[in-house]
């Protein structure tokens, strides 16, 4: 059985997050001591540091909130694709990949993966890739950058591009240490109703038989 790859950030103190948002943060609210019988902790954070999911919600206040998306969606077969030799992804980038009977895609980027840096330029995802990705049946798109718009686009126009194909956003994987191929992806949301994202576990497991291209 081959193991399981942890492709989300650890939840530390010093973790980047976006710019003027909620850092994450956990600390011991009793201790053992305290109590006479338990740790227990706390934490606070915005639910877009780290792995996350976006609910439509997050940028479109009519959109879907957390507890509403599929969660098959985040669970089963997906391809990961190393597209780091470009600073543009294109629908031209992305036909020259084998994407038949993709539904979940993960995109490994020029960007180095570091959960301490808030990175100050990012590769371009641009929002045409959505009608495309639509057309070839893929519904899940993740990527290891905190976010698939510029950090300072003020119209998310891939963010809405991607929800009005249909297609579900998963941020800020870490694909620095995964080779290209198929496998299996676990990233279920937390159940959070009413909430505009959710951060993730998310993990990949090489799929038996495949080729992995
Ligand atoms: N769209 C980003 C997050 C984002 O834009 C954001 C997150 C936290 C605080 C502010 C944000 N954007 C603009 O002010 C994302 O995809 O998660």
């Amino acid at each position: 059985m081959s193991e399981w790859i942890d492709i989300s950030q650890a939840l530390t103190n010093d973790m980047a997050h976006w710019p003027g948002d909620t850092p994450f943060s956990y600390s011991l609210t009793y201790t053992k001591e305290q109590t006479g019988s338990v740790n227990i902790g706390q934490m606070t954070s915005s639910l877009h540091t780290g792995t996350h999911i976006d609910a439509p919600f997050h940028f479109d206040s009519n959109g879907a909130t957390i507890d509403q998306l599929h969660l098959d969606r985040y669970i089963g077969k997906a391809k990961v694709i190393n597209v780091s030799h470009v600073e543009a992804i294109t629908p031209a980038v992305l036909e020259a990949y084998n994407l038949k009977n993709v539904e979940r895609l993960l995109l490994r980027t020029s960007l180095p993966n570091d959960p301490k840096r808030f990175p100050e330029q990012m590769p371009h995802l641009d929002p045409s890739i959505a009608p495309f990705l639509q057309k070839i049946g893929v519904y899940l798109l993740g990527v290891d950058m905190p976010s698939v718009d510029a950090p300072d686009s003020k119209d998310l126009a891939t963010h809405h591009a991607l929800h009005k194909h249909g297609v579900n956003i998963l941020e800020n994987i870490m694909l620095d240490h995964v080779d290209e191929g198929i496998y299996e992806l676990i990233a279920l949301p937390l159940s959070i109703p009413g909430a505009d994202g959710s951060p993730v576990r998310a993990v990949l497991r090489p799929m038996k038989g495949s080729d992995s291209k």
